[in-house]
């Protein structure tokens, strides 16, 4: 039976890297507030009062925007803001104590990784690389200069690859969070966001869509008496079969067991309407072929087109309900609903 919409509105992974994300930025802030108010209090005591109060600027800014943008995404330009403002300090601390300033350079090169994404942190470690190792080779005997330079070169190189593997490894993990195993379409992860777009085209140039919820009939009969291996087959080629009728922007989603939705951008309702019945035809008229079983297999399916003043969820709600209706009147057919929300479900 179809399942209920409650599942396809949790977090995609789109939504969970950005809180991931947020959480990063936001414990870097912290951390770097922290420090820098420890430091301000031992450069007081060493009576270094003009860095300790320097310091301590910085660090009740940088505590201040953290507490500020707890839980929300810190605007690149207090990013920027944090990396210059602590280059600035660690500078002057190379200038007047030598080795000391040069040990709070690695960490802020390696923290430009974690605050800025992909190609922006490699840009922002390699702008860090040369104004340190620039100040290291002025400051320092031309001995240990050039150490600290090929030390900071080395991190921004280790730093740069494990950020580029870093991107490829999200990539593929992002497919395969998108991804349904068994048959290589997409899954309700992405479902919210493409519903949402639809809402946005249609309020913004009223350009018309419209869903249709599919859901295979007496599935559970399927693999009861031809098992779940054959039933994993049929599932293949159900999704082999819709695909090839769709067009290229359509998107076919597996949001449950046995149950698909198809989105259709710039689609009207009796368009909508002709691919349904299409699909279903399309699965009722040839059997299904596994290794060991030949099954017939049908398909019931509810079409809705989204309407004025509707949310993404209910237009879904109303598809569900056609398919619902496509069921409880005997299976093997497409139900259309109207388009307005509280209109009743109409057999097509
Ligand atoms: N083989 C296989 N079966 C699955 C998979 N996911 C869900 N199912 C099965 O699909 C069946 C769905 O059963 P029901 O929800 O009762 O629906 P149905 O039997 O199709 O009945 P109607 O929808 O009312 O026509 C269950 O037996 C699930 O075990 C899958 O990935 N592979």
């Amino acid at each position: 039976m179809p399942q209920t919409q409650k599942t396809l509105t949790e977090g995609s992974a789109d939504e969970l890297l950005r809180a991931f994300n947020v959480k990063v930025t936001g414990n870097i802030l912290w951390a770097g507030g922290f420090t820098e108010l420890v430091l301000s209090i031992a450069q007081f005591v060493l009576g270094n009062f003009g860095q300790a109060l320097a310091i301590l600027s910085a660090g009740l800014f940088f505590t201040a925007m953290a507490w500020y943008y707890h839980g929300r995404r810190i605007p690149i330009p207090v990013r920027i803001m944090f990396i210059g403002l602590l280059t600035v300090i660690t500078i002057i601390s190379m200038y007047q104590n030598g080795t000391i300033g040069v040990y709070w350079t690695y960490p802020l090169l390696v923290s430009c990784f974690f605050l800025f994404s992909g190609g922006k942190g490699i840009i922002a470690a390699l702008i860090l690389t040369v104004i340190f190792a620039a100040t290291a080779m002025y400051v320092m005997p031309l001995d240990d200069g050039w150490r600290i330079a090929a030390t900071l070169a080395i991190i921004c190189a280790l730093g740069s690859v494990f950020v580029v593997l870093l991107g490829e490894l999200q990539k593929l993990l992002r497919k395969l969070v998108i991804t349904d195993t068994l048959t290589g379409l997409q899954n309700r992860h992405l479902v919210t966001g493409v519903l949402e777009d639809a809402v946005y085209r249609f309020r913004r140039y009223q350009r018309p869509a419209t869903v249709i919820m599919a859901d295979l009939d007496h599935f559970k009969k399927l693999n009861d008496e031809h098992g779940h291996l054959f039933g994993d087959q049929v599932l293949k080629q159900v999704a082999e079969r819709l695909q090839s009728v769709l067009r290229q922007n359509d998107r076919l989603f597996r949001v449950g067991g046995e149950e698909f939705l198809i989105v259709l951008p710039e689609t009207k309702l009796d368009e909508a309407q002709y691919v349904a019945e299409k699909l279903r035809a399309l699965i009722a008229e040839h059997s299904f072929n596994g290794r060991d079983a030949r099954a017939d297999v049908t398909l019931s399916l509810g079409v809705a087109e989204l309407a004025e003043q509707q949310t993404w969820i209910e237009w879904l709600n109303i598809a569900d309900s056609a398919l619902m209706e496509a069921k409880r009147q005997g299976r093997n057919q497409v139900h259309t609903a109207p388009a307005s929300p509280t209109a009743e479900v109409a057999p097509t």
